[in-house]
C-alpha cells in the first residue's frame, strides 16, 4: 500500500542543540536505511520549512504506523497521512 506522509518538525526553542544533532544524525541513517530497503520511496523537502512529503509502500497502515513512531525525531514531528491508490489515467505503472 501507498502512502503519502508530510512530516513537520517543531523543535522547542531551548532544547539542548547537540542532543537535537545526535538526533538529526540517527534520524538520516534511518531514513536512509527505509530508503534502502524500497519502504521509503520518496522523501521530498517542502521548500522554506523544516517538513517533508514523502511516500511509503508499505504492507498495510499498522506497518507505516510503526516505521513512523520509531523514527527518532517522531517526538518532535507532526505527521499527516493519506492513503494512495492508482489513478485510472496514470501512464506510469509503478
Ligand atoms: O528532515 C526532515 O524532514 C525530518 C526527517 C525525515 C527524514 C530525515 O532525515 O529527517
Amino acid at each position: 500500500m501507498l502512502f503519502m506522509v508530510r512530516m513537520d518538525v517543531n523543535v522547542p526553542p531551548d532544547f539542548d542543540s547537540d542532543t537535537f544533532e545526535k538526533l538529526k544524525q540517527t534520524e538520516k541513517a534511518r531514513a536512509e536505511d527505509l530508503q534502502r530497503s524500497g519502504k521509503w520511496q520518496h522523501l521530498w523537502r517542502i521548500a522554506g520549512q523544516y517538513a517533508n512529503i514523502s511516500i511509503f509502500d508499505v504492507s498495510d497502515a499498522a506497518e507505516l504506523h510503526d516505521i513512523l513512531i520509531n523514527l527518532p525525531l517522531f517526538p518532535f514531528m507532526s505527521t499527516e497521512v493519506t492513503a494512495l491508490c492508482r489513478h485510472p489515467s496514470a501512464i506510469i505503472d509503478d
